[in-house]
């Protein structure tokens, strides 16, 4: 269906970084054939993106206290045709984010709750987002929550945050997004490379596994791939390409890792992607252990 296993991570406010914002990651990503997957958090709304190209799409999801708030853009999503919803479980709150504090960091327009809630709020001196997030974001949110969403909509679900056998297999969702929110959310959370193959193994293909964090190159895919993720999202390169140059710029980001991959590939002596195997990766810990 895709062209690549690339795909754009949900990235909040994009107009931080280009003024055309979501819009402009949507095309590229519907240009490169690719799924983007539309933060809860974006600048433009659901419906902005929807109308901006023919494209297959996602939509993130933040569970708000107002669990009336989250139900009704899960339905916009739905009715505007996101194919699925991502579900981030990572952020019941917001992490401790010094520079944003420091820089007193104001987030953009958050257009899509226009209407439903007020996004005017004393940030105390510090971060209006962490601000926002505290007074806006669900801290008690826990799997029984997973019940409620599957209520409210019939799209497949994915759960996005997971950095644990245990959460992985027990989900009882569509698909799990291995992650620790690109090392933004928790300080010592697990580099999520380091456990994506113990949860791929404890998922055992009962559902896709995809998997982000610090993918800068092709090489980058081939190893998520190779430790058991079927598709890898991107964060930061994106939102980096955006700022650069736009529509054009976010379209370069995805053709480069889609070209390194594939003389990736070619190099390992794999044809196709299903040809990249656990065998194709050695990891640290089988590094060390080969010296005893
Ligand atoms: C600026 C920024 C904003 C983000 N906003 C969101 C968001 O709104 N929702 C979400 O689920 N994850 C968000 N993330 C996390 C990304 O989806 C992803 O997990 C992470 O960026 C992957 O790591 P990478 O940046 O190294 O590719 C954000 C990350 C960044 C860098
Ligand atoms: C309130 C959440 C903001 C977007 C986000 O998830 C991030 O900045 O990491």
């Amino acid at each position: 269906m895709i062209e690549a296993p690339i795909l754009v991570a949900p990235t909040g406010m994009h107009r931080l970084a280009h003024p055309e914002g979501e819009v402009a990651t949507a095309r590229a990503a519907a240009s490169c054939n690719t799924i983007m997957v539309l933060s809860f958090t974006s600048n433009c709304t659901i419906e902005e993106v929807a109308a901006s190209c023919d494209a297959v799409r996602f939509f993130q999801l933040y569970v708000y206290k107002r669990r009336d708030i989250a139900a009704e853009l899960v339905k916009r999503a739905e009715r505007h045709g996101y194919k699925a919803v991502v579900v981030t479980g990572d952020t019941p709150r917001l992490g401790r984010r010094e520079a944003d504090i420091k820089n007193k960091m104001v987030a953009p327009r958050l257009r899509n709750l226009e209407g439903l809630l007020s996004v005017e709020v004393e940030s105390g001196g510090g971060s209006n987002l962490q601000a926002f997030a505290s007074q806006t974001h669900d801290d008690s949110l826990s799997w029984k929550d997973m019940a409620w969403l599957k209520s409210i909509t019939s799209l497949p679900i994915l759960i996005k945050g997971v950095l644990t056998a245990e959460d992985g297999c027990g989900s009882g969702l569509n698909g799990v997004i291995v992650s620790n929110h690109g090392a933004r959310q928790l300080d010592y959370a697990p580099a999520s490379l380091s456990v994506l193959e113990e949860v791929a193994e404890a998922v055992a293909g009962s559902v896709p596994v995809l998997f982000d964090g610090g993918i800068r190159r092709g090489t980058d895919v081939f190893k998520a791939l190779a430790l058991g993720a079927k598709a890898v999202m991107v964060g930061r390169p994106v939102v980096f390409g955006l700022a650069a140059k736009g529509e054009q710029g976010v379209r370069r980001v995805v053709e480069i890792l889609k070209d390194e991959l594939e003389l990736t590939m070619t190099l390992a002596g794999c044809p196709t992607i299903d040809a990249i195997s656990r065998s194709h990766v050695r990891t640290e810990q089988e590094r060390l252990r080969s010296f005893m």
